[in-house]
Parts: C-alpha cells; sequence; structure tokens
C-alpha cells in the first residue's frame, strides 16, 4: 500500500510553496515524505525532488522541437506522461516501498482537473498500483475578498472532485496575507443564503437565478469547505496533513500493527 497526495489548484495558488512546507514540516518532525515534481514547466525547487517528469518530458523541449505554445505544450507534456504510465511512471513508483509516502506537485493549467482526461487517468494508474490517493486543491486566500472569484475557485473544485472522483481536501492558502480572518471566515463553510445575498448584491437582478443555483450548488456539494493554510505556523500545516492522512488512511494501518504487537 502507498499513500500519496495529489496538489492541485490554479496556477500561482501555492501547491510548490505548499510542497516545501511540507517536506521541511516533516524533515521536523522525523517523518519521510518523497516528493514528485509533476510540472514538465517548472525550473526551480526548493524541496529535493524524488522523481521528476522532465527526466521524461520537458516543456522547454517541446516548445523548441515542436513550436508549441507553453499551454498546449504542457498538455501534450501531460499526454506523453499518461501514454507512458505503464513503463516510465511504473519504473519510477516500483523504486518505492510499501508504505511510502508520495507528494505530487502539480501544474496549474485548470484545464487538467476539469475537463482534459490526463490527471484522472493518472490517478486510476495510481490506484491500482495500490496506492491510497487525496486530491488537495489550493484556493488562494486573495480569491475570497470577492465572492464572484470565490464562486469560481469553487466550480473548479468541484469539477476537480467529479473529475477525479478521489477523497478532497480544500485548502485555502497564504493566510499569512489575510489581515482579518473574520473577511474570509464565513467562506471556509459557506451559507447558501450569505453566498446568495453577496452575489446579489454584485451582480444585476437579471443574474439573480443563476447565482440562486450556484449559491444552492455549492451549498448542496457541502464538501466545499475550506481549511485554511497559514504557512507560517507548524500548527496549521500539521493540522492540514493529519486531515490528509485520515482521507487516506495513513498510519492506521502501522496502530493497527503496534495494537497487534
Ligand atoms: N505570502 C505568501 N505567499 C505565498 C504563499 N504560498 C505561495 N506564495 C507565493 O505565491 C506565488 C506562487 O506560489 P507557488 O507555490 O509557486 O504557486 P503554484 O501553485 O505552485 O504555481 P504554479 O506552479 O505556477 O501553478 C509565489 O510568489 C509564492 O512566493 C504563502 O503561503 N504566503
Ligand atoms: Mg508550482
Amino acid at each position: 500500500m502507498g499513500y500519496a497526495q495529489l496538489v492541485i489548484g490554479p496556477a500561482g495558488s501555492g501547491k510548490s510553496t505548499y510542497c516545501s512546507s511540507l517536506y521541511q514540516h516533516c524533515e521536523t518532525v522525523g517523518r519521510t515524505i518523497h516528493m514528485v515534481n509533476l510540472d514538465p514547466a517548472a525550473e526551480h525547487f526548493s524541496y529535493p525532488v524524488s522523481t521528476d517528469i522532465r527526466e521524461l518530458i520537458s516543456l522547454d523541449d517541446v516548445m523548441e522541437e515542436l513550436g508549441m505554445g507553453p499551454n498546449g505544450g504542457l498538455i501534450y507534456c501531460m499526454e506523453h506522461l499518461e501514454d507512458n504510465l505503464d513503463d516510465w511512471l511504473d519504473e519510477q513508483l516500483d523504486g518505492y516501498l510499501d508504505d511510502d509516502y508520495l507528494v505530487f506537485d502539480c501544474p496549474g493549467q485548470i484545464e487538467l482537473f476539469t475537463h482534459v482526461p490526463v490527471l484522472r487517468n493518472f490517478v486510476e494508474h495510481l490506484k491500482r498500483k495500490n496506492f491510497n490517493v487525496c486530491a488537495v486543491y489550493f484556493l488562494d486566500s486573495q480569491f475570497v475578498s470577492d465572492v464572484t472569484k470565490y464562486i469560481s475557485g469553487c466550480m473548479a473544485s468541484l469539477s476537480a472532485m467529479i473529475q477525479l472522483e478521489l477523497p478532497h481536501i480544500n485548502i485555502l492558502s497564504k493566510m499569512d496575507l489575510v489581515s482579518n480572518k473574520k473577511d474570509v471566515e464565513e467562506y471556509l463553510n459557506p451559507e447558501a443564503q450569505v453566498l446568495l445575498s453577496q452575489l446579489n448584491r454584485q451582480m444585476a437582478p437579471k443574474f439573480g437565478k443563476l447565482n440562486k443555483s450556484l449559491a444552492e450548488l455549492v451549498d448542496d456539494y457541502s464538501m466545499v469547505n475550506f481549511i485554511p493554510l497559514d504557512l507560517r505556523k507548524e500548527s496549521s500545516i500539521q493540522y492540514v496533513l493529519s486531515h490528509i492522512d485520515s482521507c487516506i488512511q495513513y498510519g492506521e494501518d502501522a496502530d493497527v500493527k503496534r495494537t497487534s504487537e
């Protein structure tokens, strides 16, 4: 059994910085995790990369050799990964031991977790290789200053939930930038009525019915709750990690082993 976090979210939402802080936190508490870079466009890392998609294919090469643009080139790279799950990826995964814990730092292209099937097929492959996987969706806390941006972030998160069909944790990142935590409190576990009144205040009356349906959709999928993450606080990182661990039953086997021993 392997364990994995699939770290996804819009570009610039804080995925790689979280991965780096998570790695340092785990080092501090004496826990081993392995960082996997799945972003063919990534250039700099502040964590040790244990497996790197750029060994298989890099965006620079694709843009240079095939003359593709950055977004089309990135999708091409991810589809090349999809074509190589059974050899390159399996070769990488075979290098890990049972109970190893992997963190996949994904690219920010929203297409990858809304309609392009690559990540879904990637996840299905991981499950077949006996990995318990949790999707960790990042939304920048600066988004919630505007209810319409917040709703768009929620829709992307819902789309990822439906597309990936994984245990799913939503993170509101960069909480150190939020001067008054009260400004975001009502968005951590959003009430339909609060969202609806804010949307109606901000949008023209002709959008009234759409606003009502959007607010009810977010409310119906009560899974769209966000955990605030402040990377300055070890306790905040640990709180997020323990939520994700329980989603993938990490540590439960160890508990069972300990009690049986
Ligand atoms: N203040 C603050 N800035 C952050 C935090 N996390 C990330 N940033 C900044 O936000 C920007 C983007 O952070 P990344 O971690 O690269 O975001 P990403 O989601 O990996 O971005 P892509 O790889 O392009 O999808 C960088 O300038 C970071 O320094 C945070 O917790 N607090
Ligand atoms: Mg990144």
